[in-house]
């Protein structure tokens, strides 16, 4: 975790206030004594005792142990008192420790003392404390969830180590490792770069400067390493080009380890759902307020005293304030990430939970998402015969149709790769390290008899012009001896466009327009069988400086290969998914037309005679009103042959029509429009780490099987947590009815006391509405068109469902209390509160509210399938939470100890009869709603929610 330090005497940094930015040399004679950016390359392996072939395995080990983890130490929030002391400071809890200071003093005041009061104020005391450990409890897990699924998005790195490259984690580098860079990745550590083929990088995370900035070898003057053009920064993210940096800081010694020492953990966000549940608790709150003061005002003159009327209109106000309602919520989403993370997608930030149910367009990538990402070459075309190619994945055994014809031109394509192929280690696969397209190259030519090693020692690399997707080109120059031969392998149109001479089985000739044509056709027709096309050229260079375009021109074309790259099996189903949840899908890829349309046919996603295939030209010839056309236009869509700023620019358009996009991404420049989508999707396994960072959600497993599951699940969260809304409201409106209707009514007692009302909202309900918030997905979920996105939770379905289901267990309820008060026979004015009747009657309202929630919460499950149908026993956890319920308020009724604190009474069993007869009441009239909905919606499909 330091910065390597051969000896101490040439350190002028201090461990953690110097300023990390000037790698100090040592003082050795073996070793330069300038600083490490001033060096030239050859002393800089010297002062960092390394080597071109990197640290040797034993050295790593030794360095690892002696410098630590190449990581930095997880941020740390504010102290636990603080942040549980910040749990009573919400305007809830000052309002209830408020009102139970009043009841303290009621108490206090009152003749003859009423110990019900005393144990009214400890009873909101407990909510208050309950709360806020709730809150702490869930605060402190979601952040625990988040770590996690940091920890597992993968930080890989590539190191050369005994002259091999290697890709390690990234917490295993240590000072002095030869780090291998190339477009997208992030720095891993503070280096100093040794080697670099038109390198840029962005310093955004360092210096806030996004706009990238060039990075060479060559020794610099600059006062401090930070403004040294050769050394790169942990955090910073490579642009273009490639390079090769030796390690001399890891960890907390590096720039990045510095200022995020400085920096103080940064305040967690809302999501808009959580502050819509806020907002509306708060509002709740009010009305709860509101609500109790006017029936503090009405209670007043009918005698009953102050004490009295106050602890009346406190329990009302208990009554309606859903105590458990912020913390079920965030259980919820929590719950959601976890599922979502089982299933391969890890969400990055709450807000793509919420975002995932609303989706209404996918744009997606082709390779890895769509497709395996295991490229085989399977067809070799040169002048003017087509060869097959057996064999299958990675592994380099199969048969090339003639291996001599073709060697010329596979030997070409191969020495243009930067990929390596890594045998299979305890029985398992062949794999690719580095880019799959090469990795089939590299394959393809060792099917064909070719020893790469040695053709790479025979024309040694001097010089490399990387792939981008913009140019979709690469090339390479090699030592030939006498002359300097220039390898490259591209798009066709690319690098015919660069082709100015024919390979005709060894015979060079200019290259006419006809011939031209006719490779053009070659390449369409292997397209249009689904596979990946390249074309592959060769030249020489002539100039002394290393120009590019000079470089590229000028070829002779070699030939094509085509390779194919079978759909992921898991693929077809999820497009269906998608399609028949209403959710566009729009292919989004580099490759030809016909590649991309045959692949789209082969998943679902294509499945008329006509799609509308748009290349990246087309778009650019289009402008915005065009655009807003072609994609109002509906139907299948391929965008083909485009760039990411393509990608960005379409993302943008159909944002401008308000749809909610997600976008899938893995290179460095998807990071704009992962940005911009309202959910950005990176690849965790092929993804770069710029992509990641810019993703609200990475996709472990890079399949689209993934996207259609998070979807799914981001459903049914929202669903979900409308559930327990009707589910915990709907007892609110049971709780405040007999309290309302006994004012009404001239009774002078309470239906159901305050501490009942806790036991309730706090004891019996609290379970079931987090069972609700982990029920699985409804089988229609993906049934329906997304959610409208500006749709409030709290819709007029939800509120007339709670309503519906509320007010019927009001009346229920209602009836019970009266009944039993009527059948006594005693007049209302001689009831007090050590009336046995008068007990038995508030232990029947508070049972029958248990009861009808218990058969609430069974009808809340679904929002149009009977309840029948998808299983009374589909929730486990909800049936045991109900009985749950049921249980404590048994012994709320029948422990003595229970009885007296809660002034209740032991039930009958002809009670308890008739308790589930006006119980199961919500549950009935909801199957008939659901029934009725069911079959209004057969004759006459409704929009949105209401279905
Ligand atoms: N390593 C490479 N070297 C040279 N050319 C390549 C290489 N990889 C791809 N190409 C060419 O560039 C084109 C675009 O490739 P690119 O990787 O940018 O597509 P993409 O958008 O990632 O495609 P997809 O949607 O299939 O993932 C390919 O069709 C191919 O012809």
């Amino acid at each position: 975790m330091k910065v390597l330090r051969p000896t101490q005497q040439g350190d002028e940094r201090g461990p953690a206030t110097g300023r990390p930015g000037t790698p100090a040399p040592p003082s050795s004679g073996r070793v330069s004594r300038q600083p490490l950016h001033a060096q030239a390359v050859t002393d800089v392996f010297g002062t960092l005792e390394s080597s071109p072939r990197g640290l040797s395995a034993a050295t790593a080990r030794e360095r690892f142990q002696t410098e630590g983890p190449n990581e930095l130490p997880s941020a740390r929030g504010p102290a636990v008192w603080r942040r549980l002391a910040g749990q009573f400071t919400d305007l809830f809890a000052v309002v209830l420790m408020v009102a139970s200071a009043i009841t303290f003093i009621a108490y206090a005041l009152q003749q003859p003392r009423d110990t019900g009061t005393l144990q009214l104020a400890v009873a909101i005391l407990c909510v208050v404390v309950l709360n806020a450990v709730i809150g702490f409890a869930q605060e402190y897990s979601a952040e625990r969830t988040a770590q996690t699924l940091q920890a597992m998005v993968p930080h890989r790195c590539r190191a050369v180590r005994d002259a091999a490259v290697l890709e390690l984690p990234v917490r295993e580098l240590v000072p002095g490792d030869l780090v291998v860079l190339e477009a997208g990745d992030t720095v891993p550590a503070d280096c100093r770069v040794v080697e670099a083929h038109e390198l840029t990088v962005s310093n955004a995370a360092i210096t806030g400067e996004s706009e990238p900035v060039h990075r060479t070898a060559e020794p610099d003057e600059a006062q401090e390493a930070l403004r040294a053009g050769n050394c790169l920064f942990m955090g910073t993210d490579v642009v273009t080009g490639t390079a090769r940096a030796l390690a001399f800081a890891t960890g907390q010694a590096t720039e990045f380890g510095r200022i995020f020492r400085l920096t103080a953990a940064a305040p967690r966000q809302k999501t808009p759902l959580q502050r819509q549940v806020a907002a509306m608790a708060r509002r709740v709150a009010g009305t709860a307020l509101a609500v109790g003061a006017v029936l503090f005002v009405i209670r007043l003159p009918t005698g009953q005293g102050l004490v009295a009327s106050f602890v009346f209109a406190l329990g009302v106000m208990v009554a309606l304030v859903p105590e458990g309602l912020p913390a079920t919520l965030s259980v919820s989403l929590a719950l959601g990430v976890r599922r979502m993370a089982r299933h391969h997608a890890l969400v990055k930030k709450l807000l793509a939970v919420e975002a995932l149910g609303s989706t209404t367009v996918v744009c997606t990538d082709k390779t890895g998402t769509l497709t395996q990402a295991e490229m085989t070459v399977v067809r070799v075309w040169v002048w003017d015969q087509e060869h097959s190619v057996t064999g299958v994945g990675y592994e380099p055994k199969g048969e090339v149709g003639d291996p001599a014809t073709v060697r010329g031109l596979l030997r070409s394509a191969a020495l243009c790769c930067d990929a390596r192929l890594v045998p299979p280690e305890d029985q398992g696969r062949w794999r690719v390290l580095g880019d799959t397209t090469e990795g089939a190259l590299l394959v393809v030519a060792a099917k064909a008899g070719l020893d790469m090693a040695a053709e790479e020692a025979a024309a040694p690399r001097i010089a490399e012009h990387p792939f981008d997707s913009v140019r979709k080109l690469m090339s390479t120059v090699h030592d030939e001896g006498q002359a300097r031969g220039v390898r490259v392998k591209g798009a066709p149109s690319e690098v015919l466009d660069r082709c100015t001479r024919l390979d005709r089985g060894g015979r060079v000739t200019p290259l006419t327009d006809e011939e031209r044509d006719r490779i053009a056709a070659e390449a369409d027709a292997l397209a249009a069988g689904g596979l990946r096309v390249l074309a592959v050229a060769a030249g020489e260079a002539t100039g002394s400086a290393r120009d590019r375009d000079a470089d590229e021109s000028d070829l002779t074309l070699l030939g094509l290969v085509g390779m194919q790259d079978p759909p992921r099996p898991e693929v077809h189903e999820a497009v269906r998914a998608c399609l028949g949840a209403g959710i566009r899908i729009v292919m989004v890829t580099g490759d030809h037309p016909l590649t991309a349309e045959a692949v789209a046919r082969r998943v679902g996603i294509v499945r008329s005679a006509a799609p509308a295939v748009v290349t990246g030209a087309a778009l650019d010839a289009m402008d915005e009103e065009e655009l807003d056309r072609l994609l109002a236009a509906g139907g299948e869509l391929l965008l083909c042959r485009v760039s990411p700023e393509h990608k960005m620019r379409v993302v943008t358009a159909f944002q401008r029509r308000g749809e909610v996009v997600a976008v899938t991404g893995d290179g460095a420049n998807d990071a704009p429009a992962l940005k911009h989508a309202d959910i950005g999707v990176a690849m965790g396994a092929s993804g770069t780490d710029v992509a990641r960072e810019a993703a609200e959600m990475v996709l472990l497993d890079d399949s689209f099987g993934s996207i259609a599951v998070a979807v799914r699940l981001g459903r049914s969260v929202y669903q979900n947590i409308r559930k327990f809304l009707v589910y915990l409201f709907s007892h609110n409106i049971g709780e405040l009815a007999p309290i309302l209707a006994a004012t009404f009514a001239g009774f002078p007692l309470v239906p159901i006391t305050a501490v009942q009302v806790l036991a309730i909202d706090l004891g019996s309900d609290v379970l079931p509405a987090l069972a609700l918030g982990a029920e699985p997905p409804e089988a229609d979920v993906m049934d329906r068109p997304p959610r409208p996105r500006h749709e409030r939770l709290f819709s007029r379905t939800v509120i007339r469902r709670t309503l519906f289901l509320g007010g019927i267990q009001a009346i229920g309820v209602c009836a019970v209390f009266f009944w039993h008060i009527h059948a006594s026979g005693i007049p209302y004015a001689d009831f007090t509160a050590g009336n046995p009747v008068y007990r038995e009657a508030i232990t029947m309202v508070q049972a029958g509210i248990v009861v009808s929630q218990f058969f609430n919460a069974l009808a809340v499950r679904t929002e149009r399938e009977s309840v029948f149908k998808a299983g009374v026993f589909g929730n486990p956890w909800l049936i045991a939470a109900g009985f749950f319920g049921l249980a404590l308020m048994a012994a709320i009724s029948y422990v003595p100890v229970l009885q007296s604190v809660f002034h209740t009474a032991p039930l009958t069993g002809a009670d308890w009869a008739l308790l589930v007869a006006v119980g199961v009441l919500p549950l009935a009239a909801d199957e008939a709603r659901k029934a009725w909905l069911r079959r209004r919606t057969v004759t006459a499909r409704p929009e949105g929610e209401a279905r």
